[in-house]
């Protein structure tokens, strides 16, 4: 379990974490998702003690990160594959990293194994390794001592498709042993397919969280017809709010806050001829992640009242 409590980290003026809470429960993967900057990796090192809070606290497995007496065999954590030791080759980062935790000896093998690092890979000095190949590396550290909580930060970062869907069966799987898995990304759907749970951040404060069902069982339905004004103006007429957004695809198609029955309703009330009607919870999480943060984006997407 991780339990992030009003935390709030600022850089002199700037408020880089502001007031966030949420809680990472056991058994389940928890994605972290943001835009670049949105306070992600601030938050997540704040949570194994390289940066102190301005305010607020989190705790792992009850206590603070550094009351931990051996952390490794509690929290898992990659937050940055390449500050590993460079000179270094993987098979003796494995094992400096087995004799601080006192485990055994056969740990580093089993972990070779389970990243799918080849014998020779594991003999090559880190320098020498590619990225995906020092994120493998990265969680076979992180795993080594069985923790209950495991904290990544973009796991993802560097991996090839097939990476990508080994590091998915491998969290899922973990977490269904009864770990607590946080993993942060700005990969939607990445996140979208593997997570439970989903705390969704912007500008440092949250703007969603909760179950992915049911964040995802909110987002509406969506509506495609050549008559958008027709339509915008029955709903609207009707108190049913509605947006046009870059996610939903042309100007033709409306992302409607009521569900199919209301929305083909008013359509057939206002005699309009609609072409598509359907949950938008089809439109995946990249919709509600950039309705979410539209605010807090560098780039501006396209949204609005329709009407
Ligand atoms: N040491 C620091 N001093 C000043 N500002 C910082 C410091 N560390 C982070 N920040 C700022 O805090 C904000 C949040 O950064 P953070 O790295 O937590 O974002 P992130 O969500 O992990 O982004 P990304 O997806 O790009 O990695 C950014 O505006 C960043 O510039």
């Amino acid at each position: 379990m991780i339990t992030v409590d009003s935390l709030t980290k600022t850089y002199g003026g700037f408020t880089a974490v502001d007031d966030v809470t949420f809680t990472a429960r056991p058994g389940r993967v928890t994605g972290f998702l943001g835009p670049n900057g949105a306070g992600k990796s601030t938050t997540m090192r704040v949570m194994v003690g390289l940066t102190p809070a301005t305010s607020g606290s989190v705790t792992v497995c009850g206590r603070q990160f550094r009351d931990l007496p051996n952390p490794g065999l509690e929290v898992g954590v990659l937050l940055d594959a390449s500050a590993q030791h460079a000179g270094r080759t993987g098979r003796e980062i494995l094992t400096v990293a087995q004799r601080t935790m006192g485990l055994p000896k056969s740990r580093v093998e089993e972990m070779i194994d389970l990243v799918s690092l080849t014998s020779s890979e594991a003999d090559r000095r880190v320098r020498d390794y590619s990225l995906g190949m020092r994120q493998r590396l990265g969680i076979a550290t992180a795993l080594l001592g069985q923790p209950e909580v495991l904290i990544l930060d973009e796991p993802a970062n560097g991996l090839d498709p097939a990476g990508i869907r080994w590091m998915r069966d491998l969290l899922r799987g973990y977490a269904n042993q009864g770990a607590t898995v946080l993993l942060s990304s700005h990969l939607l759907h990445e996140i979208e397919v593997v997570a439970d749970d989903l705390v969704v951040i912007g500008n440092g404060r949250i703007v969603a969280q909760g179950a992915k069902s049911e964040l995802l069982a909110t987002a509406g339905t969506l509506v495609r017809t050549p008559d958008v004004t027709a339509l915008a103006q029955s709903l609207s007429a009707s108190g049913v709010a509605f947006t046009k957004s870059a996610a939903t695809g042309g100007d033709d198609v409306l992302r409607v806050d009521a569900d199919t029955e209301t929305v083909g309703r008013v359509a057939l009330e206002a005699r309009v001829l609609l072409l598509e009607l359907r949950p938008a919870e089809g439109a995946g999480l990249e919709e509600m992640f950039l309705e979410l943060t539209a605010d807090n984006q560098r780039e501006t997407i396209t949204e609005g009242a329709a009407a």
